[in-house]
């Protein structure tokens, strides 16, 4: 067959193995959308009785996942992609996004499985509970190392060290602090984990029936690596446990290709023995690189998580939030901030105010005008992030940051309209004033665009808009993430089958010379917006400070 025929018929597998769900993407060899195929963990997978794709632990703050759930959603996931007749035997190369944080402790039986896998026998069967020491993953939900996070902030010579080294502070979530937990409960776990994995790469291992490199923008949400130099930090390894270099393995860039898919998945799902590996990385990175702006943008992601992201030229100092390693562009960074109580926040008051029902719970929404007569909340059903709060607070129009009954606040709106309007503007001034905050500048130049599940929801878009005072689009596919694994995965195969350097493009001419119009604009501010939020957002930020203040160890 002629080498353009071969080319035409190329396609790209990517996944995004995200809080709630394992979901695949198939592209062709213009990067349209060929298939997709999702698990639902709590519906797909009832028997490991996750909330939103999680279990609570026993203890307090703690969050984990069994991480065979993983294994069996690939298993569900690819049989869901034959059952739609998807032609697995033309998929060149692969890469995948998941949920930062995680870390997954591979025994040395369970190596020994991902090396000899039977291609007549599902994954879960041979990478099962015996192939990992530690069978409660902790994954970002996890707030329960504080302890962990101020001894190694201490080891190293403090939190400001620690921003510089990492790119953040330590946080409770962040993979570091997670495996010296681990180390100082489980030490014998620690001891027989002969590799550590972070959930994308595990992700990665699948496929390559190896245990998989850590790639350096995932690798940044760890307080670990050095993420000026690319490099494992020795002083943030020493600080969070011993021998823990081997373990991880050499970190590489986003767009490493990891080898050839394992035998096995020639076997079971014709994949051909060529198929490449790329290097799996976090889903906000993932959907940073799926979303292809430049630094005017500011990126959204509504999912279990809300996130903000934005593309850095420079690793800034932040005293909150997250720098990481860019994704796609090796010189520049990533900002990030992430907010624990986002989408399944929404989703209470839609049960609890709207019958379930978003129609239901936007024509509430847009029933009511901007500002909310003055009424405003602060829901931290969990644990939030930026601040160290929780609780909720709501303030009628009345109330501010001196009134007598500001710390008490009011127990309930008068209406479900009232209700969910405030929940949603407390949420997005959460947002901006903590951005802001952290150097992140709005201008009259910024756009937004907003990615995950809670993207479809204009009536949302439209107060994001107006809290922001920018304009707000989104893609044609709600799944930045999920999108950005494919992409990186066609442009690593790019690079990879492109040795004569002057055909290579970069990483978003391309991507976007073949999905130009990618963009969709959904809603634009309201002309007295920036008159109506920005004067909330002083209200907001005592709101916070009365939680902040009342948390009680
Ligand atoms: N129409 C909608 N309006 C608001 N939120 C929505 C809507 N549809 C789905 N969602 C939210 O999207 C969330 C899932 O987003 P997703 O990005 O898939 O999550 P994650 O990537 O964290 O697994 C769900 O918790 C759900 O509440
Ligand atoms: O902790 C973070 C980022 O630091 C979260 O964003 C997780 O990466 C989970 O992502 P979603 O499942 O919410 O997309």
């Amino acid at each position: 067959m002629p080498q353009e025929e071969q080319d035409a018929k190329q396609t790209f597998l990517g996944f995004d193995l995200s809080t709630q769900k394992l979901k695949a993407i198939l592209l062709n060899s213009e990067l349209n959308v060929v298939a997709t195929a999702e698990v639902k963990f709590d519906s797909d997978l009832p028997e490991f009785r996750t909330i939103g794709g999680a279990n609570p632990g026993p203890n307090k703050f703690e969050y984990f996942v069994q991480p065979v759930m993983w294994v069996k959603a690939m298993d569900i996931v690819l049989d869901r992609l034959v059952m739609q007749e998807a032609d697995l035997s033309t998929v060149v190369a692969i890469s995948g996004s998941a949920q930062q944080h995680g870390s997954l402790y591979w025994s040395k039986h369970g190596i020994a499985a991902l090396q000899n896998l039977d291609a007549d026998k599902f994954l879960h069967s041979q990478i099962d509970d015996s192939a990992f020491v530690v069978n409660r993953t902790p994954i970002w939900m996890d707030a329960s190392t504080l302890k962990q996070c101020f001894e190694m902030e201490t080891a190293i010579g403090g939190h400001t060290e620690m921003v510089q080294k990492t790119g953040s502070k330590c946080y409770a979530r962040f993979t570091g602090p997670q495996i010296r937990k681990i180390y100082q409960q489980r030490t014998h776990a620690y001891e027989d984990a002969r590799r550590i994995s972070l959930v994308s790469s595990f992700l990665a291992s699948l496929f390559l029936g190896k245990v998989a490199s850590i790639d350096y923008a995932d690798g940044s949400g760890m307080n670990l690596l050095d993420i000026r130099n690319k490099t494992w930090s020795k002083t943030c390894l020493n600080a969070c446990a011993p021998d823990l270099e081997d373990r991880l393995g050499e970190p590489v860039s986003g767009f490493s290709i990891l080898g050839n898919v394992s035998d096995y998945f020639v076997q079971r799902f014709c994949f051909p023995p060529t198929c490449k590996v790329v290097a799996c990385t976090g889903d906000n990175p993932s959907a940073l690189a799926g979303m292809l702006v430049d630094k005017n943008w500011l990126s959204i992601s509504l999912g279990t998580s809300d996130t903000l992201m934005m593309t850095l030229d420079e690793p800034p100092n932040l005293e909150e939030g997250h720098v990481l390693c860019h994704p796609t562009e090796s010189h520049e960074y990533m900002g990030l901030l992430c907010f624990r109580n986002g989408s399944l926040v929404r989703e209470a008051f839609n049960k609890s105010e709207a019958d379930n029902n978003w129609e239901t719970f936007n024509e509430l929404l847009d029933s009511t005008p901007r500002g909310n007569f003055g009424n405003m909340a602060l829901h931290f059903n969990e644990m939030e992030i930026i601040p160290k709060a929780k609780g909720t607070l709501r303030w009628n129009k009345d109330m501010n940051g001196s009134s007598h009954d500001a710390a008490k606040g009011v127990l309930k709106f008068s209406s479900p309209q009232i209700e969910i309007r405030a929940l949603v503007e407390g949420q997005m001034l959460h947002h901006r004033a903590i951005a802001e905050d952290m150097g992140f500048h709005f201008g009259s130049q910024t756009n937004i665009l907003v990615t995950g599940g809670a993207s479809v929801n204009k009536s949302i878009l439209q107060v994001i808009a107006d809290v922001f005072s920018a304009p707000v689009y989104t893609q044609n596919e709600s799944e930045a993430a999920l999108l950005g694994a494919a992409y990186r995965a066609a442009y690593a195969y790019h690079l990879h089958h492109n040795s004569n350097t002057e055909s290579i493009k970069s990483y978003r001419d391309y991507i976007l010379g073949q999905t130009p119009n990618h963009l969709k604009l959904v809603c634009e501010p309201n002309k007295d917006s920036g008159s109506i939020y920005t004067p909330m957002l002083q209200r907001y930020r005592d709101m916070a400070h009365i939680l902040e203040s009342q948390l009680t160890h």
